[in-house]
């Protein structure tokens, strides 16, 4: 068996998350959210045998990925176990260490009680020290003070979402005329006290995107849905950006997960047919992971088309 160890446990620093994102977007030119949904099915056989197969997988799509990265996101879902959570700890530190800010996809929210430990996640020391967050406005804001408390860190707002269930509530028209999601945008820009609210919204619904931006012109947006959902890239770029005083760079973010990560597959790197030990290895892991990186390239370059 053989370890992955990351000793680099450099954070984030203090400065306000949309600041420390305006710096990472304008040094690598880029917008692009790489998610980390390391996926224990699709992990390739040749990283089966370490430690913690998801830890080596995401420290190899991080160093092919980070110079294209504004910042990676691990959706909690994939580390929702004893080793899934040493794995992510293991990848936010290596994040950090590459100056990339870590955005959990978690979509928390709970009583005040409950929502102060889920908020916990963006403490350095007792908790993931992720620099941002997702989380769920069903339970209103009580529900999420504890998480726009961190005035330091990012609190993206679950608005529009990417799946197609996402009209079944989202969509409704209220008693006013407006549908909940520009209710929720709303509100989002009222708990902006601290300047660190942001909203998600698919790029699977541009018209949305489109309206979104009009009524919250100043709230940053992160937009998943392209890549395996099919999104509008050039939607999510047109209007997923929002303009940060101080900054050259128009701020936001355009997720994708499958697309980047698991690319190496289509590149015929699966990792199915050679064993662990095999002497193909190193060859395989080196295509497998470069496609990643072609990847994060290429869709890096077609959103800034739009940019
Ligand atoms: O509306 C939403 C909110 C969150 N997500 C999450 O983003 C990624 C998308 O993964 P892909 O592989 O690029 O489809 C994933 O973690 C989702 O849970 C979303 O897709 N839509």
């Amino acid at each position: 068996m053989t370890t992955d160890s990351n000793a680099d446990t450099t954070t984030a620093g203090s400065a306000a998350f949309f600041d420390r994102l305006a710096d990472r977007i304008a040094a690598v030119d880029s917008v692009v959210s790489v998610g980390l949904d390391p996926d224990p099915n699709r992990i390739p056989a040749f990283l089966t045998d370490t430690d913690l197969p998801r830890w080596a997988f995401n420290r190899r799509i991080i160093d092919a990925t980070h110079e294209h990265a504004a910042c990676y996101k691990p959706n909690a879902a994939f580390y929702e176990d004893p080793d899934g959570w040493r794995a992510l700890r293991e990848t936010i530190a290596y994040a950090h260490g590459k100056d990339v800010p870590v955005l959990l996809d978690a979509k928390r929210a709970d009583i005040g009680n409950t929502a102060r430990r889920y908020a916990s996640a963006l403490d350095d020391t007792d908790g993931l020290g992720v620099d941002a967050i997702t989380v769920n406005p069903y339970m209103g804001r009580d529900s999420l003070q504890p998480f726009l408390d961190h005035a330091d860190a990012g609190v993206f707002v679950l608005c529009r979402t990417s799946n197609p269930g996402g009209s079944d509530l989202q969509d409704l028209e209220l008693a006013s005329g407006e549908p909940v999601y520009e209710r929720i945008a709303a509100l989002a820009d009222l708990w902006n006290d601290h300047g660190n609210v942001g909203l998600v919204v698919g790029a699977t619904v541009p018209a949305e995107l489109e309206t979104l931006r009009e009524s919250v012109p100043d709230l940053p947006f992160l937009v998943p849905g392209v890549g395996a959902q099919g999104g509008d890239a050039e939607a999510a770029v047109e209007h997923g950006l929002a303009a940060r005083p101080g900054h050259d760079v128009d701020v936001g973010l355009v997720n994708s997960s499958r697309g980047i990560i698991f690319a190496g597959e289509d590149a015929g790197g699966t990792g199915g047919g050679i064993g662990a030990g095999g002497a193909d290895r190193p060859d395989e892991e080196a295509a497998y992971f470069r496609a990643a990186g072609e990847s994060a390239k290429r869709l890096k370059r077609r959103l800034n088309r739009h940019r």
